[in-house]
């Protein structure tokens, strides 16, 4: 068997394959609950409108595991997006980058530049983050792996941004820019509920609506 017939069948040919991995020596040995997977299901399940499949794992903070978990999902599995959490402090157990930036074929400094854009205005410490965005490209496809701080509260603070009092977007979120890179990487076409977050495409990227 090849790693092509292990591919999940999308059920539709819009629906997202997102790898959800939560990355913590406490939750994976069951010190604590894990929060993070939860968390990234719950605000992803709010912000799409298209259809969207988890495959989700929780790990330890180890750096081979971590790398192994992210090429089964994207090479074996066919994620078209991994999204982690957790693991990428200054801490010396903290070595999700530098698992994400070895499976990579692209670097995309724009995500962890805007997390910490982001993080800096919930807390100082936004500047101990080393997330990474990355893209590791198969044959005929390829994935877009994003890290998220580890705290489940900030999962949602830099997928949605900063919002004012009144509900407006002081600080856009990253997943703003994420349905347009995995177009531009020939996944999906995913949409966004605009309440939660407003994808971003150039006009000429915009698929035209179905006739009624
Ligand atoms: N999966 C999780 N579920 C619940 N809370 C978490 C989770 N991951 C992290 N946290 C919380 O966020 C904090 C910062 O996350 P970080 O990734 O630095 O974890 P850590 O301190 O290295 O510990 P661990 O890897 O054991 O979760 C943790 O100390 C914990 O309070
Ligand atoms: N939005 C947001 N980002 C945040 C935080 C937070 O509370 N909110 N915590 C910071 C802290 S305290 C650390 S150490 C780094 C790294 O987090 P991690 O090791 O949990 O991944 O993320 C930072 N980013």
């Amino acid at each position: 068997m090849t790693a092509a017939d292990l591919r999940i069948a999308r059920s539709h040919p819009d629906e997202l394959v997102c790898g959800l991995v939560s990355i913590s020596d406490r939750a994976s040995q069951g010190v604590y609950d894990d929060a993070g997977i939860p968390a990234l299901r719950e605000w992803l399940a709010k912000a799409l409108t298209t259809p969207v499949r988890f495959v989700e794992r929780l790990i330890p903070d180890e750096q081979a595991g971590i790398s192994a978990t992210l090429i089964e999902l994207a090479d074996q599995v066919g994620c078209d997006l991994i999204l982690t959490t957790g693991g990428t402090g200054p801490a010396r157990r903290d070595v999700t980058p530098e698992a994400t930036l070895a499976v990579a074929t692209k670097e995309m400094p724009g995500f962890g530049e805007q997390m910490r854009q982001i993080s800096l205005r919930f807390v100082p410490t936004g500047i101990l983050s080393r997330q990474v965005g990355v893209i590791r490209e198969q044959a005929d496809s390829a994935t877009l792996i994003l890290n998220l701080p580890g705290q489940p509260k900030a999962i949602r603070e830099t997928l949605e941004g900063l919002r004012a009092a009144d509900g407006t977007l002081q600080v856009p979120g990253i997943f703003a820019a994420v349905p347009y890179c995995i177009q531009l990487i020939a996944g999906p076409y995913i949409e966004t509920d605009p309440a939660v977050c407003a994808a971003f495409r150039p006009k000429t990227a915009l698929r035209a609506k179905a006739q009624a």
